[in-house]
């Protein structure tokens, strides 16, 4: 397409530095396969150190202009940049297609929602940081009221991207939106299944004019680049989604804010009284979305054994509705991201196969596509009743109380989302008190969106908390000014 044709040299795409796109001096690429085909579809340029460091020291001078820019003129310039992304939405879920093998119609939205995303980042950045606190001394203690607090947010200056590659432009938007109208610069690292469609979503920031600098988008292997960016002394902020590599990143990264999210364990309890019905569309919904690589999915349903059998047989008639196959023909379940992902799922359902699992469908696989597989009566010593297997492959705990429930839920190290379903107002929000998760979703599978909505986990799901609010809250730090007088001033009255 013509207004992407400067992003590409020959059949390799630019990284995008000081508001040009440019060839990487390494001469090197990294190939990108096609999760569908298993053969290469695009290519991008595998950048140098010098390259990032030159990257983030343009980024270190632009963000000093930017800081100075007023924050309704930063708004404008990401509500144009929201505009030309929605305009582009085909061109772009096109590379998300090829990519990450994510359905057409998923892929279409996700960068509609992008768009709508770095509005209400725009929208609400004018609100939140045209406020600030004003204190007073005499609150405390020992003090006359003879200083005035005045607190306002400022920026932090480099903020660091790095997004997994189940939703390389909404979770990269979702960490650049707050970081620029918070007045910002950042550097992208995208995830390399991925990249291209990042690409596509940088050039339209590109075509909104934000300055030279303030944003850039820096391509090549993770484990190539990563240790030197997130520990680049310039850096002043990580935004990072992804797996384990977090945990690394947080032990290495120096001084500076973090803001983490990483894998899940999403419990599903369902309880006697529930809408069995509701909870196996969503349980469907929740574990079979873009094939389970969502940190969100449901990845494993702890049912009350009297409801179990009646659960299981209408989770099962609705998987069986599914659709399987390629992500053009926007199919329910394509193949997972690589090839080795699918080994891994592969590993968890021989384990479970060979502990006694119930298979509810055969398993089958074709390449990196699994068809999708509910496993009934698994138990704990199976692998897959802990680790999650970002793929279509649901297993079914059968429990006899609820504390059985909750306790197999907080016993996962990871604590991101979790979800009930009964028709007890009350005993779902005791249950969700009890819940060691970021978020429970009651009577609804777990999900990040809306996207304003607080997202956050705990333990090794994350540090920090998402949602637009709080990550324009978060890439920020708050600075006084105290006006000291020279006696007591007291109101009126
Ligand atoms: N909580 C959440 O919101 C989400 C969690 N996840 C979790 O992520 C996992 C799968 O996603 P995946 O993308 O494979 O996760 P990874 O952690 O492998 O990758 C995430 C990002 O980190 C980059 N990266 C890899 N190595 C390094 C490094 N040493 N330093 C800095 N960056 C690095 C990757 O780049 P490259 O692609 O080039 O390797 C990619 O951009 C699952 O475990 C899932 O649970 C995924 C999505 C969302
Ligand atoms: O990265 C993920 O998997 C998510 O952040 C989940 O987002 P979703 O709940 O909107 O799919």
């Amino acid at each position: 397409m013509a207004t992407f044709a400067e992003i590409i040299d020959g059949d390799v795409y630019k990284y995008y530095a000081d508001g040009q796109w440019k060839v990487s001096s390494s001469g090197k690429s990294v190939p990108i396969i096609n999760p569908s085909t298993r053969i290469t579809q695009f290519k991008v340029q595998a950048c140098t150190q010098e390259e990032v460091n030159r990257v983030i020291e343009s980024a270190k001078t632009a963000q000093k202009a930017w800081a100075k820019t007023p924050i309704w003129k930063r708004a404008e310039l990401l509500h144009k940049a929201a505009a030309i992304l929605k305009e582009h939405k085909t061109p772009i879920a096109e590379c998300l297609v090829k990519e990450i093998a994510k359905p057409a119609k998923d892929a279409l939205s996700e960068v509609v929602r992008s768009g709508d995303l770095v509005s209400y980042c725009a929208e609400e950045g004018v609100r939140i940081l045209g406020e600030g606190k004003f204190l007073v001394s005499d609150s405390f203690p020992g003090n006359d009221r003879t200083k005035y607090c005045l607190t306002s947010k400022i920026p932090l200056g480099v903020v660091l991207a790095i997004p997994p590659f189940n939703y390389p432009v909404n979770l990269a938007v979702s960490k650049i939106g707050p970081a620029l109208i918070a007045g910002n610069s950042l550097v992208l690292k995208p995830p390399t299944q991925g990249a291209v469609a990042a690409l596509h979503m940088v050039h339209c920031f590109h075509l909104a004019d934000f300055p030279k600098g303030l944003i850039s988008c820096v391509t090549g292997k993770g484990s190539e680049i990563g240790d030197f960016l997130t520990m680049h002394p310039a850096v002043n902020c990580i935004s990072f989604t992804g797996g384990d590599t977090g945990i690394a990143i947080s032990k290495k990264a120096g001084m500076i804010p973090l803001q983490m999210e990483l894998g899940g364990k999403d419990a599903c309890i369902v309880l006697e009284d529930a809408d069995l019905d509701l909870a196996a569309a969503s349980i469907v919904k929740g574990g079979f979305s873009y094939s389970g690589q969502r940190c969100t999915a449901v990845k494993v349903v702890l049912v009350m054994e009297s409801v179990a059998d009646t659960l299981v047989k209408k989770v099962n008639d609705k998987v069986a509705k599914l659709t399987v196959g390629l992500p053009e023909n926007d199919c329910d379940i394509t193949p997972v991201v690589t090839e080795s992902s699918a080994n891994f799922i592969e590993g968890l359902v021989i384990d479970a196969k060979q502990k006694g699992a119930t298979f509810c469908q055969e398993y089958k696989r074709d390449g990196n596509l699994i068809w999708p597989l509910l496993l009934d009566n698994v138990r704990p010593d199976m692998r897959i009743a802990w680790e999650e297997p970002f793929g279509p492959v649901v297993p079914v705990i059968r429990i006899t109380s609820v504390e059985e429930g909750i306790n197999h839920c907080n016993a996962s190290n990871f604590g991101l989302q979790g979800c009930v379903f009964t028709r007890d107002i009350n005993k779902a929000i005791m249950i969700s008190d009890a819940m060691e998760t970021g978020t429970v979703q009651i009577n609804s599978a777990p999900a990040r969106g809306p996207d304003h909505f607080p997202f956050q986990g705990l333990k090794d799901s994350g540090i920090g908390s998402q949602g637009i609010t709080n990550s324009i809250n978060m890439m920020t730090k708050i600075k006084s000014t105290v006006i000291n007088l020279p006696a007591p001033s007291y109101t009126m009255g």
